[in-house]
């Protein structure tokens, strides 16, 4: 019988699918043999699910906490177990790794199976594009974000675009305010008389305008003791809970948040029982908390959102969002609440992690009519109509100085490829989506961290109000204790804590910090093949204690004032500020001065005249898909008791 086995000769399938596996372990070996990436070392395999890899962990988590975990057992640069069996991500919090690959942008591109779902919400922008696309579409843009037409663009701040200077009209003759001056240009908007009359200066010279209607976002008349946007009032929020407050109004108002205070004390009811200011809907969140007898718990994620709408509203094309009280507002803020809630979900993660492994399915998906697909797409829509409707009206005007304006007069004048009316309605959308969310994200968590640093936050205050009643665009520049908050915060809760970058080719990427092996041999770079993933954290950068000493994690903006609190640039990144917030190189944040500029006026504008403090409520920080507040699994809600400041 053994000597019948012995004998008989292998069938040939047998023998094709020994071949094969031989082939495949050579190929193993030698694609090995080109690599490092298996001499890295992993996060720990007990943090692994069989399925999900160590994935299931970083998005359970809080936005990028895991990483920052396993990057102190680890070192800054380490690789995780993919999901569905896809190949080891790396990790990456490296410096001199991180520049190489934001410089050589061509190498390293944004996932491709992610273009699609992009494309759905932001349209097929700058953020979308690739390669040469990129390149073209960069570099016509670019001139509406410097110099100074970007300075112009900033006109709309402080007048919406159907109250631009009018030489003609009026003006309230000599109690003009002190003008503002933002980026070399004055645009001092002056409430005077009911709101009703404007001055603009410009180079020097003084316009007057006059309109109906609110006052400028960021400046006001000083006959008016504070400096306040036009934030609406807050709105109702679907939670579960019925009765007003545990004090027992009641009045099943729609206006509160049932987390008491931290050191105990209830809210009391913001329902305002005796003022008709339900109807009013262009109150101000200091309206709001006045109607509340001067204290009220509020989402605060609502005002900055809106705020920063309006503002990208009309810098991006001259569009008034009117407090996100127009319909458009209201709906792409609840879009873009459904859009987050979803990538919140288990759905969310799985949804991405099938794109990823199964790219052509993610075309066929954002096809389907599924809520969260539709979500995102809707925003796009509402944008998109928006723009063509202000394109198709001809009313860019040759002057206009918001960006779809200057992009539309750049095409006029110039022989060169501009951007299609197509592309600049799709940059548009990208910029009112990217440009808005972002900033209002990390400046939700900058006032979540004054209310729990209530020290800071009067020392904050007290320099803005050293400051003056009116502050100037050099005004704010001057303010080193708001740059240091600003920055700080910046720091700590970036608006996109981690990105992710594909290799296309292979390569080999330095390191600022060698990798020890085993053997005790010494890499000081790492060879990678194409199609390597590499996730980057930047708030785990940003807060190494490595770089930043052991209290890298803490809120403290005096830091940035102090010698030697802050690393010397040569140990930070390369980058705004040695901080990884804007990204790096050919693709790092076009928007960054504007975002910087508009946090800084808003902030000021907010501390100086209202005093924020914590409520007892959970907040999470998670990503979705950029930062975002989280209060009993639900994203965009974050409460914060605010009361007029004395
Ligand atoms: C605090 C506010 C902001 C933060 C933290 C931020 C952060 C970032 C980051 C990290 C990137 C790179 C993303 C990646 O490549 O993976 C980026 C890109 C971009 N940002 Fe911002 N951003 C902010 C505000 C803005 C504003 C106000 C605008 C526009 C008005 C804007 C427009 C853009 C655009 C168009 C890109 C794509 C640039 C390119 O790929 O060439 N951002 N931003």
């Amino acid at each position: 019988m053994a000597a019948s086995l012995l004998s008989s000769s292998p069938s040939p399938v047998a023998v094709l699918l020994s071949a094969a596996a031989l082939l495949y372990i050579v190929q193993w070996l030698a694609s090995r043999s080109r690599q490092d990436v298996h001499r890295v070392p992993r996060a720990p395999s007990k943090d692994a699910h069989w399925l999900w890899g160590h994935e299931l962990a970083t998005f359970k988590g809080e936005a990028t906490e895991t990483y920052t975990k396993w990057a102190a057992r680890c070192g800054s640069l380490f690789r995780v177990k993919g999901a569905l069996f896809h190949p080891d991500i790396i990790v990456a919090a490296d410096h001199a790794a991180v520049h190489h690959i934001f410089h050589n942008a061509d190498d390293y591109v944004k996932s491709p199976a992610f273009r699609p779902p992009v494309a759905n919400v932001l349209g097929k922008g700058l953020v979308w594009a690739e390669g040469e696309e990129h390149k073209t579409q960069r570099r016509i843009i670019s001139p509406a974000f410097s110099g100074t037409s970007y300075a112009l663009s900033l006109l709309p701040l402080a007048l919406p675009r159907d109250r631009r200077p009018n030489p003609a009209a009026t003006c309230c003759e000599g109690d003009v305010g002190k003008p503002l001056r933002a980026f070399g240009v004055w645009v001092g908007g002056h409430q005077g008389h009911g709101g009703r009359h404007f001055r603009v200066f410009r180079k020097g010279k003084s316009v007057t305008a006059s309109g109906k209607g609110g006052p400028p976002l960021i400046s006001r008349c000083p006959d008016t003791p504070l400096l306040v946007p036009p934030l609406p009032r807050v709105r109702s929020f679907a939670l579960p809970d019925p009765a007003c407050c545990r004090s027992g109004c009641g009045h099943g108002c729609a206006r509160w948040m049932r987390w008491p205070l931290v050191d105990g004390s209830h809210n009391s009811c913001s329902h305002s029982h005796s003022t008709p200011r339900d109807e009013q809907l262009e109150s101000r969140l200091t309206n709001h908390v006045l109607a509340a007898g001067g204290a009220a718990t509020v989402n605060i994620t609502e005002y900055t959102s809106t705020c920063t709408l309006d503002i990208i509203g009309r810098v991006a094309f001259g569009h008034d969002f009117k407090s996100g009280q127009s319909l458009e507002a209201k709906e792409i803020h609840a879009s873009w609440l459904g859009h987050v809630n979803t990538g919140l979900g288990f759905g969310g993660f799985v949804a991405m992690l099938v794109m990823r492994a199964v790219p052509f399915i993610t075309l066929l998906l954002t096809k389907l009519p599924l809520e969260a697909i539709r979500a995102g797409g809707r925003i796009r829509e509402i944008t998109t109509k928006l723009s063509m409707r202000l394109l198709e009206s001809g009313s860019v005007s040759e002057k206009g100085r918001d960006i779809m304006s200057i992009l539309v007069n750049a095409q006029r004048g110039s022989k060169a490829r501009g951007l299609t009316p197509q592309q600049i309605v799709e940059n548009i959308s990208t910029f009112i989506m990217v440009g808005h969310e972002t900033t209002a994200g990390s400046l939700s968590f900058t006032l979540l961290e004054l209310a729990r640093h209530p020290d800071v936050q009067a020392r904050l205050r007290e320099e803005i109000r050293s400051a003056g009643r009116e502050l100037s665009y050099d005004d704010i520049q001057r303010l080193e204790f708001l740059d240091a908050v600003v920055k700080e915060g910046l720091r700590m809760h970036p608006a996109s804590p981690q990105t992710e970058r594909v290799a296309l080719k292979d390569d080999v990427i330095p390191l600022s910090t060698p990798i020890t092996l085993p053997s005790g041999q010494k890499l000081s770079s790492l060879r990678v093949r194409a199609g390597q993933v590499f996730h980057i954290p930047f708030t785990t950068m940003n807060t190494n204690p490595a770089v930043w000493g052991p209290d890298g994690a803490e809120f403290k903006p005096a830091r940035w004032l102090t010698p030697g609190g802050v690393p010397s640039l040569s140990e930070l990144p390369s980058g705004w500020s040695g901080i990884t917030t804007f990204c790096d190189g050919p693709r790092n944040c076009i928007g960054y001065r504007l975002a910087i500029f508009e946090f800084k006026v808003i902030l000021a504008t907010l501390v100086r005249s209202l005093e924020f403090h914590e409520t007892t409520a959970q907040v999470v920080r998670k990503i979705s898909p950029t930062l975002q507040p989280v209060v009993d699994g639900r994203g965009g809600l974050l409460p914060l008791h605010v009361t007029l400041a004395q």
